[in-house]
């Protein structure tokens, strides 16, 4: 993807545009927010949630050609991705809804993957450590503390 470096604001808007019907959209909502809150607290960055359509971060479900250049590719494989800082689609994040998402250990949980993609649209790239949020392959589950000492420095060294 298109990668800028950073973003040059501390504050970013983000907007759930479609959702799924694996979950309540109560629940996607925290998840997602959840997910925000893990970056916003190593990297000092604020996320405010917005109806408008120029929100910085679009946040969606879809499936298949979703109107760029990355369509998706049903069920497992590619699981969601996201644009890296900057104007239009910068952010944006994709999530495949012919996975099954869940909140718990069923299917894929939505805190993590969705965590890892917003670290990809605040900039980061993929780690070669395991034990690191931003390894490339989905894990079911990880400690309770989702951020690697590597994450953590590398959001650091960004913002
Ligand atoms: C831990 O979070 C994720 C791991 C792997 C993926 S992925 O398998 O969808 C990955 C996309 C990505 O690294 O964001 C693959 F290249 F498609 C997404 C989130
Ligand atoms: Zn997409
Ligand atoms: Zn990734």
């Amino acid at each position: 993807h298109i990668q800028g470096t950073r973003w040059n604001k501390n504050v970013l808007t983000f907007r759930i545009g479609r959702y799924t019907r694996d979950l309540r959209r109560s629940v996607v909502d925290s998840l997602i927010e959840s997910a925000f809150s893990v970056w916003a607290r190593a990297s000092g960055l604020t996320f405010v949630r917005t109806n408008s359509h120029n929100a910085d971060i679009m946040v969606e479900f879809v499936t298949y050609a979703h109107g760029d250049f990355y369509p998706f590719d049903g069920p497992r494989g590619t699981l969601a991705h996201a644009f890296g800082p900057g104007m239009g689609t910068g952010g944006d994040t994709h999530f495949d809804d012919d996975e099954r998402w869940s909140a718990g250990a069923a299917g894929y949980n939505l805190f993590v993957v969705a965590a890892h993609e917003f670290g990809h649209a605040l900039g980061l790239r993929h780690s070669r450590n395991p034990e690191s949020l931003m390894y490339p392959t989905y894990k079911a589950f990880r400690p309770a503390n989702l951020l690697s000492r590597e994450d953590v420095d590398n959001i650091k060294a960004l913002y």
